[in-house]
């Protein structure tokens, strides 16, 4: 295991509960009590107001937090570009990459590790929609990282809400509202804005980050599901205030700005929060604990139902992200092709796999640190053997996805493709197209047999001889 530099508290403490009002306080007496800004903070801290939404957003979207630290994030040296010519994550208008617009399939094999370099020189745009600088769109970026960050450094992104998805190793991840510890299997938010240090206790890391430059994530609507299933509220995990003291040594601050890289200088440290309270804050949750739910009569529900996380749009129902994940589950449905159907959406898809194997693609090229892009109104399904064994086997309830687990980024906005994603991380297959559907042969017979048409409650067909179909009533 590589030193830290700086000790890793033996302990996390969270706070639980997704938009709640969370308050942390280090030491005690560190929160002023009925009053935000007095004019002596106790303890001799400063106030410090962290504002992740308009001043005048609805209270229901309303997201801010008051920090009380040791000296307020602003004295700092002026932020000075830097690696302008390898760091350039913007391919909206200002930056120099532009988007590949393509409707292809796309595939990619497992990203590379890279032990070399740390979390903020990992991160790898490859795919998105839209302008950080307008507020608009998202950002799908790979990240390997084999290197602690610098212990005298801290990063944050002006750009967008961070969703960090892991697929290999253990992120420590000090923010200024405390110590977050992601292990395999956790997802993990950190709002704009927020500085951190990453650190890797485990060695080399390895995921995907969806920023998301417009709004926030929100749990999904649950409708007649009731009040409770998929994603709950309280196992979404906050920190609790840490801090450092520090006001002698340098410390740099690395802001991704526009999608370039900035540095500011400082002589004291970044993670000296005693105490806040608010409702922008880091989490992060254990996709272990998501209630998964699914048919239990027939057909194949829309994959919505797996939603961890939406960023909705202005649109009702229509969102601008949408994290699905699918995780290990039963299928019971009778009488169904059990696999997703073969389709067009109008939205994004853009899938990664943590571990294990996707239940709808038997071929193998999907494997675990890759990814795959159907765009919008990009036609896709099951590959061929998927097709041919869905369609025969016996469907006894069975369980899919044992230790696997695969998700989905889902957009309203056509998603490109960098140049580093199209060309030159070297990871797109070429043979994903032929792979999949080469193998699909017609089965159309007029007025023929095989027809695996559902049966009425009377055991009479209703067209077709000879399916092996089981009895459903609602056909009827
Ligand atoms: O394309 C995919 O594999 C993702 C997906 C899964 C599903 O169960 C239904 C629709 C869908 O897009
Ligand atoms: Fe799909």
């Amino acid at each position: 295991m590589p030193s830290t530099g700086f000790k890793v508290p033996e302990r996390y403490k969270y706070q639980n509960g997704f938009g709640s009002y969370h308050e942390s306080e280090a030491v005690d007496g560190a929160l002023p009590v009925a009053t935000n800004s007095p004019q002596k903070p106790p303890l001799g801290l400063y106030n410090e107001k962290l504002s992740g939404t308009a001043f005048t957003a609805p209270r229901a979207e309303n997201q801010q937090t008051w920090l009380y630290r040791i000296l307020p994030a602003s004295a700092h040296s002026p932020f000075e570009a830097r690696e302008t010519h390898t760091f350039d994550t913007n391919p909206g208008i200002h930056g120099k990459e532009r988007w590949h617009q393509i409707p292809n399939q796309l595939r990619w094999d497992p990203f590379d590790m890279d032990e070399k370099v740390d979390w903020v020189h990992s991160l790898r745009l490859v795919a998105g929609a839209g302008d950080p600088t307008m507020k608009s769109g998202l950002g799908i970026f790979i990240f390997a990282a084999g290197a602690n960050m610098d212990p005298h450094s801290a990063f944050y992104s002006a750009d967008g809400d961070l969703l960090i998805v892991l697929q290999h190793g253990v992120l420590n991840i000090k923010t200024e509202l405390g110590m977050i510890l992601v292990r395999p299997n956790e997802i993990c938010v950190i709002p704009r804005g927020i500085r951190h240090n990453v650190t890797l206790p485990s060695g080399p890391v390895r995921g995907y980050i969806l920023e998301l430059y417009q709004g926030h994530f929100a749990l999904p609507e649950l409708g007649p599901i009731g009040s409770n299933g998929l994603a709950n509220a309280r196992d979404f995990q906050a920190p609790t205030a840490y801090f450092e003291e520090d006001t002698t040594n340098t410390y740099t601050v690395l802001a991704k700005f526009a999608g370039h890289l900035f540095a500011a200088k400082q002589n004291h440290t970044p993670f000296d929060v005693v105490a806040w309270h608010g409702t922008y804050y880091p989490y992060k949750y254990d996709l272990g604990r998501f209630n998964t739910l699914g048919s239990i009569s027939y057909d194949h529900p829309d994959p919505s139902i797996f939603t961890v996380l939406t960023a909705p749009s202005d649109h009702a129902g229509t969102a601008v992200a949408d994290f699905v994940i699918f995780p290990p589950r039963w299928l019971v449905a009778e009488a169904t092709f059990r696999p997703p159907w073969y389709h067009r959406n109008t939205m994004s898809e853009f899938m990664g796999l943590i571990h294990g194997a996707y239940d709808a693609k038997t071929g193998g090229g999907f494997q675990p640190a890759g990814a795959s892009l159907h765009n919008v109104m990009s036609a896709h399904g099951p590959d061929a053997v998927t097709h041919e064994k869905a369609s025969n086997s016996s469907l006894e309830p069975v369980k899919v996805g044992e230790g696997s687990m695969a998700f989905m980024f889902e957009s309203c906005y056509m998603v490109g493709v960098t140049e580093w994603g199209l060309r030159e991380c070297r990871k797109v297959q070429e043979g994903y197209n032929a792979e999949s559907w080469e193998g699909l042969r017609p089965h159309f017979r007029r007025g023929g047999t095989g027809g695996e048409r559902v049966e009425n409650g009377d055991g009479k067909g209703e067209g077709g001889e000879g399916g092996d179909v089981k009895q459903v009533p609602h056909y009827t």
